[in-house]
């Protein structure tokens, strides 16, 4: 019989994830299923949690599949696939749930957000499916790192630090009005995120851009909850998706965003988009970043991106 072992963040959807683990649970005990379960007690206890099965993991002898499943958000599963390939030793299969407040991998791997259904098909899934996972290198850093959405610097990274650091979010995370945070940093943000120059190398070429706003490179389509910035990308694709919108006045900024719903805004003056499987990014002033929702703090950027296929547990 396959044998799960769960990693639960409670806190992810605003706490809501509670609620989803018990009704998992329930169903798991009902269908007699071999797993083991531990609940997350603080930021990156999820990595500490799968690099260390990962590293004491031994592949079964008989032919029963033993997968990590991982219950939360975004930002969970992003710290579970670094866990693991922080271990270096196997890609263990990986199953997941969503149970966060964004779930844009959910959407962008085709996962049903409803749990109970999610939960079903995993459980009738019988071999993995490969799908990317995008690498960031920091070559200033010579640090790796894996994310399943996107890697962003400038309008989205100072969204979500401005979002963490606000006084109000525990509390509306309590109300379960965790989403409004993300509104009222994304109005501040608009005026206050200044352009930045950056250097991209893709696909042989080099190009500069002056006036840089929002520097996104992604896996899927999916960011901030479901807006499908980059309709294109696909993460069973051997490639990532680059957009570099440049900064304009707040009129214009606003109409690209209402054509991002059509996916018109792709064609725009002043919006331009690479896809490839290498992307060197340049930017040498003082700029927030982000990885899957995760606020990296602001500083210089030199990256490589690239991207590497995983074995999800999902049909
Ligand atoms: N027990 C815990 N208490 C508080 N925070 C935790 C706990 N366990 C993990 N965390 C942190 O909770 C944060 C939110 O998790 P996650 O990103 O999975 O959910 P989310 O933000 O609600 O969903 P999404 O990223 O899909 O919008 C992460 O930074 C994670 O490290």
């Amino acid at each position: 019989m396959d044998h799960y072992y769960i990693v639960v963040n409670e806190s992810a959807g605003s706490g809501h994830a509670k609620q989803i683990w018990q009704s998992i649970k329930k169903s798991l005990i009902t269908k007699e299923v071999h797993f083991d379960a531990h609940l997350t007690k603080y930021m990156g206890h999820a990595s500490l949690l799968t690099e260390n099965y990962a590293r004491h993991f031994q592949p079964s002898k008989t032919a029963d599949n033993q997968i990590i499943l991982v219950i939360g958000g975004d930002g969970t599963l992003n710290e579970c696939i670094n866990g693991i390939k922080n271990a270096g030793k196997f890609d263990i299969p990986v199953a997941y749930i969503p149970a966060g407040s964004g779930n844009d991998f959910a959407r962008g791997a085709g996962i049903p957000k409803e749990p109970l259904v999610a939960l079903e098909q995993i459980l009738n899934t019988t071999s993995p499916k490969l799908l990317n996972l995008g690498v960031m290198q920091e070559l200033s850093r010579n640090e790796k790192k894996y994310f399943i959405n996107n890697v962003g610097v400038g309008f989205d990274a100072q969204i979500v630090s401005i979002a963490n650091q606000s006084r109000s979010k525990k509390l509306l995370n309590k109300l379960h009005l965790g989403s409004l945070t993300y509104l009222s940093a994304l109005l501040g943000t608009l005026s206050k995120q200044a352009a930045f120059p950056v250097t991209v190398q893709v696909n042989g070429q080099r190009e500069f851009y002056q006036d840089a706003f929002l520097l996104t490179t992604s896996n899927h389509p999916y960011f901030g909850g479901g807006v499908p910035i980059l309709p294109m990308a696909d993460p069973a694709k051997n490639n990532l998706d680059l957009i570099i919108i440049e900064k304009s006045n707040i009129l214009k900024l606003l109409y690209l965003a209402i054509l991002i719903l059509s996916g018109k805004h792709i064609t725009q003056k002043g919006v331009h988009h690479f896809t490839s499987n290498k992307i060197k990014l340049s930017v040498d002033s003082l700029e927030y970043g982000q990885m899957d929702g995760e606020d990296l703090g602001t500083r210089f950027f030199e990256i490589e991106y690239s991207v590497l296929s995983y074995p999800f547990w999902l049909n």
